[in-house]
């Protein structure tokens, strides 16, 4: 079952026309579907419910409060990345006591915001990290409860800018350095070890690459109970891709049921699991209007009204998002590219695309709950778009479209 679908005519999300949100709304604005966000979260949960475990969204996948409440609201934990995200996903009314803190580089300011809210755990990618928070602890008396975010060294055969689990990223310790670095946080007085985690990259359409950091963690956790020192939980990261195009993800029940799986006989583990995109990406799309047709020498135009500043994904990894007239028109199709307004040659949201479109024409690009708003910015002045949840038929304003003195609030003339 879609959430967004044709009914009568017009792309719907939910029982709400496209149509009706961008004249009542405006555009470019994004639009997310409750049930979506909704089904995606028990996806996964359901998944593994057999097992102890506590699924985490990554906040920084789409963190507006209103998708964070929705999820809040379900007994979703959150993986966060910045003090910021921390105060996001309390201020929707989410557990402190659920959120895991990643992130390669975290400031005492933030170590010591995270120890005061009493989350659950910091996903420790350094030493000298984990030395900064064993010396925020101790000034506080505390114990911080920590992992390791551990560097399985599988390729995870996504785009290199989103692939986090190789020798070569920043990110996490190496695995032929797991052992001695826990048993160096062992001997910090304020640390209390809890768990392990890892995250190998992001789009993930293939299940293998998960199953072998996976196997690759279990193999330490035992060395490490060898060596007296305990693990509670075992934190698989996110990363499960979405289908854009032609891809062919596995289904979040059939991911989760093989990490669930790889756990049997290990019912102390708690297994948790930190899904952004699959749980946001198709919850979302952006809506944008037909400004002007253009053709160019060689090439036709659509310039539309949203550009690289509300949604970047294109112009930064050359994603493909799927674009589709909000109430299709009879007649032949056209070949675009679909461009903004922006002053980048880089400034598009699809290329070669066949439409049968008219100026004032509604697009709808799809796929764009995921690392959609989060990403936009003011560039060229611009501001960003409203943000809009649909439940059945309701439609709730879940962040309001920026205006003009937005744009300079926080500045200064001399
Ligand atoms: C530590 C961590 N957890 C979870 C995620 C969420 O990833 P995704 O949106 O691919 O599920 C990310 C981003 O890739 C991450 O860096
Ligand atoms: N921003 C990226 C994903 C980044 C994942 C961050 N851990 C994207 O749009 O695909």
């Amino acid at each position: 079952m879609d959430f967004f679908e044709y009914k009568n005519g017009a792309m719907h999300a939910e029982d709400v026309s496209l149509s009706d949100v961008a004249h009542s709304h405006g555009t470019p604005c994004y639009v997310y579907s409750r049930a979506t966000l909704e089904r995606h979260w028990h996806a996964f949960n359901d998944a593994v419910s057999a097992h102890k475990h506590l699924i985490c969204y990554a906040v920084k996948a789409n963190s507006n409060l209103g998708v964070l409440s929705v999820l809040a609201k379900l007994g979703s934990g959150f993986d966060i990345v910045s003090g910021g995200e921390l105060m996001r996903v309390i201020a929707a009314g989410g557990d402190p006591a659920k959120v895991v803190f990643s992130g390669v580089g975290k400031t005492h300011t933030e170590i010591r915001l995270a120890l005061e809210k009493g989350i659950k755990c910091f996903n420790v990618e350094s030493i000298p990290e984990l030395e900064r928070i064993n010396e925020v602890a101790q000034s506080m008396n505390v114990k911080a409860p920590i992992s390791l975010r551990i560097n399985p060294d599988v390729d995870a055969k996504t785009h290199p800018y989103i692939s986090t689990g190789l020798k070569a990223n920043k990110f996490g310790i190496a695995h032929e350095d797991a052992i001695k670095t826990y048993t160096a946080a062992n001997a910090l007085s304020h640390l209390e070890i809890k768990g392990m985690d890892c995250h190998i990259g992001s789009q993930l359409t293939d299940i293998a690459p998960f199953v072998d950091a996976l196997q690759r963690l279990l193999g330490l956790i035992d060395e490490l109970a060898a060596l007296g020192i305990h693990i509670e939980h075992l934190d698989v990261g996110g990363g499960l891709g979405v289908k854009y195009n032609d891809e062919t993800p596995p289904h979040p029940k059939e991911y989760a049921a093989a990490m669930a799986e790889k756990m049997k006989g290990r019912e102390h583990l708690t297994l948790i699991l930190e899904p952004g995109r699959a749980i946001a990406a198709n919850a979302g799309v952006l809506i944008t209007k037909v400004e002007f047709l253009k053709q160019g020498e060689e090439k036709n135009f659509a310039i539309v009204d949203a550009a690289m500043n509300d949604l970047i994904r294109p112009a930064l990894y050359s994603a493909w998002q799927k674009i589709e007239p909000v109430t299709p028109r009879e007649g032949n199709s056209a070949i675009y590219d679909v461009v903004g307004p922006v002053c980048e040659t880089g400034d598009f949201i699809g290329k070669d695309r066949a439409l049968c479109i008219m100026p004032d024409d509604l697009l709808v690009v799809r796929s764009a709950g995921a690392y959609g708003f989060v990403m936009a910015s003011n560039y060229n002045s611009r501001c960003r778009p409203a943000e809009i949840m649909v439940d059945g038929s309701n439609v709730h304003v879940v962040r309001e479209r920026e205006v003009l003195s937005d744009l300079w609030k926080h500045e200064h003339t001399l």
